[in-house]
């Protein structure tokens, strides 16, 4: 069932936490809101739910106006980040809280939380309480609670943010796995971690200051960033300020070969994986390496762009210039992209 967000604005006193946010998110689509913290994704995803008003605009479920239903009623799940389990209840009767409050028969109750616990792989904690899980449990358990009364909408805040990198790398997988698990759901989900919303989300839209700044396709954003805000917070792309003419893109005076020049956008959008150390490129100086394991993180400056950092993400193993060094950076065309400087 589709969710759509018309125009919803909130404010919190004199804040403004939300500006205007249209977004439709389909039945069986995941879409991550992407920003940094105070940007408004939590206050979007708590219109849906119904714990915040909007000052304006309207919220519909499968085309029915809900915004002035409350939480309750809307048969939505919700799982936030600091799990809120009911700590007086075990495993089981937290799942069954929801199916238990819509009074629905005593056999579905106790399938239905056998079906949630094992899809989350928590069926031998069915007797535990919350305190005597670990983090990653809990988020398990309060996902499956989110799930049992089968909502046609889930809204996940940072679900991950509380656990360790480890236990999140783990989770995330299962997220994956537990979206094909309930393919019709349309699930909204809240992240500050742009990994996380690559790996789960269909789209991904890029919150910044209380708007929505951009919204694509994962993969689309990811590749050619409409912006310089996207570019550099997902993914961490370099941005170069270039010299665009009618039919060439130069850089520190540089002509690229094969990037196309587009009117106005005038800074260049390349990753630091792609970007290599080789010869006839452009003329710089390798300022700090960090090893980082399976790869080196090198910090460049192009000669004539003294205050422009480069990072290039080189894979371990291969032979490193010397810190100080001059080198020839390649910026290979199919991984450029440009975008409008003035939208960092
Ligand atoms: N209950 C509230 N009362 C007053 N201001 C609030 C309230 N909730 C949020 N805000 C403000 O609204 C803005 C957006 O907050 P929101 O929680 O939506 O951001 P966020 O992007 O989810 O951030 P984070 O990643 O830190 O959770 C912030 O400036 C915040 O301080």
């Amino acid at each position: 069932m589709t969710v759509q967000l018309e125009d919803v604005t909130v404010h919190f006193g004199r804040t403004c936490a939300l500006e205007g946010l249209n977004l439709t998110v389909a039945a069986g689509e995941t879409v991550a809101l992407l920003g940094p913290s105070g940007s408004g994704k939590s206050t979007a995803l708590k219109a849906v739910a119904g714990f915040v008003r909007p000052s304006r605009g309207r919220i519909r479920i499968a085309g029915v106006d809900v915004t002035d239903v409350p939480p309750a009623k809307r048969g939505i799940g919700v799982v936030v980040q600091q799990y809120a389990l009911f700590p007086h209840l075990r495993v089981a009767d937290n799942v069954a809280f929801g199916l238990r409050a819509a009074r629905r028969p005593k056999a579905e109750v106790t399938r239905r939380v056998a079906e949630m616990l094992d899809m989350v792989g928590m069926s031998t904690y069915a007797r535990r309480f919350p305190r005597e899980l670990s983090g990653g449990q809990q988020q398990r358990v309060a996902i499956a609670r989110a799930l049992a009364i089968r909502p046609p909408v889930l809204l996940l805040d940072d679900p991950l943010a509380a656990l360790d990198a480890q236990l999140r790398a783990d989770m995330l997988d299962e997220l994956q796995k537990l979206r094909r698990e309930v393919p019709d759901v349309a699930i909204v989900y809240v992240t500050h971690d742009q990994a996380e919303a690559l790996a789960l989300a269909d789209r991904i839209a890029v919150m910044r200051a209380a708007r929505l700044v951009d919204i694509a396709p994962s993969a689309d954003l990811y590749a050619a960033p409409p912006s310089a805000f996207t570019a550099s917070f997902l993914g961490g792309a370099n941005l170069l300020p270039v010299e665009v003419s009618a039919d060439e893109v130069r850089v520190a005076g540089h002509p690229l070969a094969g990037v196309r020049a587009k009117e106005g956008n005038n800074l260049l959008c390349i990753r630091p994986h792609a970007v290599r150390l080789g010869s006839g490129g452009l003329p710089a100086r390798l300022l700090a390496a960090q090893w980082r394991g399976a790869s080196s993180r090198l910090t460049c400056a192009i000669d004539g762009l003294p205050d422009v950092r480069v990072h290039i993400d080189v894979p371990a193993g291969g032979p490193l210039p010397e810190v100080g060094a001059q080198v020839s950076m390649v910026l290979p065309p199919e991984a450029c992209s440009l975008v409008p400087a003035g939208t960092r």
